[in-house]
């Protein structure tokens, strides 16, 4: 029994949604999917033929109407389960793009018997049907959400499937690694040649650390970054995030103590949404205000994915009154070097923030920190659901490397189990529910 709220229910109802963002565009699209979707498009559409005796793949031109109400002209696209994104008969009206008058044509599938399409539903549908693996239907939320060209990237090579094909050749790795254990137990004086057991084993596991190392750059090039700037007073933050971001966002001025309160600006650097965040000048200071804008840059780096610190490059050098949150990831800075230089440090990156030396090589270093290693062309974990099944994976393997065969064997299945949840092979339906839960309607 599935319960009543479960994704599973009502997979027979006809279901019916606007497809295109709200508000004005020059054409919108409402999608019918489901076993009445064909006779719905009939009572809706008049065009040279009825859409339930056009065959599928084809489209028609003509009117949509409300009873005997005309709402607009426009488009019908026909398709035929399974040849369809759902695998189920499919009708698309392609109307101008109106909140009104796809808000009519929608309520018309409404009254003809469709119901509302619960969020993701058409891709659920897509992926019940086996028309995409569970990291496929990822990748279509990642494609829906890309906001910039590495999101994009990234999530069209997982719909392709390279991501699903990069997990299932370490499947592979560890069911001939299994297959071994398996001849080892049953024949334990005959052996096995190390080629089938301990080298595909160590082969899944490298996989497994690389996949897992591309979840860091997958999820910031997704959700974004946040990047604090700090400094002492007067380093040059606020000029700097003035700086990377082309407009005067930041007050600057020659006074220590400027900025008091944070602030964020967007922007895009290597392909990642960063989140620049200034922030007040680090010193002891009996002001109270300036004082509470001190404690809140400290815990802005804290909570931050990179942290700039930034240092006057025209000053001697003083060290910074706070410790480095430790496990943050940090570029150092040397600023205003347009000026004669105070000091050196071939660790810090030299920035002129007036004259734009070194702020392609700085925006460089923050895509190199934020990416990581990850390699470009291949497919990466986009999500934390993703990355979870990847690191159980991982935690199996490196337990069957130090165990005795039989208690391997164990590991290895649970391995296997894990990485069938990634594609949605073998998994929970609650899982499944969660991860439609984050689409939109009409997706
Ligand atoms: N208008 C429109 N544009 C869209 C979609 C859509 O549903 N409607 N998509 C979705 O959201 C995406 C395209 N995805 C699709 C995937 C498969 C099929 C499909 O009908 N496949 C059949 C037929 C193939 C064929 O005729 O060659 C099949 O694979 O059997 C359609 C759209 C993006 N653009
Ligand atoms: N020559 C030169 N001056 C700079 C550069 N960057 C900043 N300055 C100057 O340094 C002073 C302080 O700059 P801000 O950007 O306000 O410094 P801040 O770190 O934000 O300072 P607080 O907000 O007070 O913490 C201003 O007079 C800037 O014009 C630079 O690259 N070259
Ligand atoms: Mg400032």
């Amino acid at each position: 029994m599935t319960l009543a709220r479960s994704s599973r229910s009502g997979l027979q109802d006809t279901i019916a949604a606007i497809a295109t963002a709200p508000g004005s565009a020059g054409v919108g699209i409402v999608r019918v999917s489901g076993p009445q979707a064909l006779a719905i498009a009939d009572g809706l559409f008049r065009g040279k033929r009825r859409p339930s005796r056009t065959p599928g793949g084809r489209f028609l031109f003509g009117e949509l109407h409300a009873g005997g109400e005309l709402l607009d002209e426009g488009l019908c696209l026909v398709f035929r389960g399974p040849r369809s994104y759902t695998g189920e008969d499919v009708a698309e009206f392609q109307t101008h793009g109106s909140p009104a008058v796809l808000g009519r044509v929608l309520s018309r599938t409404l009254d003809l018997g469709a119901r509302l399409a619960r969020p993701g539903e058409f891709t659920l549908r897509a992926y019940l049907a086996g028309r995409l693996d569970l990291a496929q239907a990822e990748a279509v939320l990642g494609l829906v959400e890309a906001s910039t060209e590495t999101a994009r990237r990234q999530s069209a090579l997982g719909l392709s499937g390279a991501l699903s094909e990069r997990v299932t050749q370490v499947g592979h790795l560890l069911t001939r690694t299994l297959a071994a254990i398996q001849a080892l137990l049953d024949y334990p004086e005959e052996g096995v040649p190390d080629e089938d057991r301990a080298a595909p084993l160590a082969q899944a596991q490298a996989a497994l650390e690389d996949l897992l190392a591309s979840a860091h750059a997958g999820r910031v090039s997704t959700r974004g970054a946040r990047l604090a700037l700090i400094g002492r007073p007067n380093a040059g933050k606020s000029s700097l995030l003035n700086a990377l971001l082309g407009y005067e966002r930041s007050i600057v001025t020659p006074l220590p103590g400027t900025t008091r309160d944070y602030l964020e600006a967007g922007l895009e650097l290597a392909g990642v949404p960063v989140t620049l965040l200034d922030t007040a000048g680090l010193r002891d200071t009996e002001d109270v205000i300036e004082a509470a804008g001190v404690r809140q840059a400290v815990t802005l780096a804290e909570n931050a994915d990179l942290v700039l610190v930034l240092e006057d490059g025209s000053q001697p050098r003083e060290a910074l009154p706070i410790a480095l949150p430790a496990a943050a990831s940090v570029l150092h800075v040397r600023t205003k070097a347009d000026l004669p230089a105070a000091w050196a440090d071939p660790a810090a990156l030299d920035v002129s923030a007036k004259s734009g030396a070194g702020l392609p090589a700085l925006r460089e270093a923050i895509g190199a920190a934020l990416l990581g290693d990850a390699t470009r062309g291949e497919a990466w974990l986009t999500t934390e659901r993703q990355a979870d099944t990847v690191r159980r994976a991982l935690a199996h393997v490196q337990a069957a490397r130090t165990l005795p065969d039989d208690l391997a064997g164990y590991e290895l299945e649970e391995a296997l189990h894990a990485l069938a949840e990634l594609t949605g092979q073998d998994v929970q339906e609650d899982v499944v529910d969660a991860v439609f839960r984050n689409f939109c309607v009409g997706k």
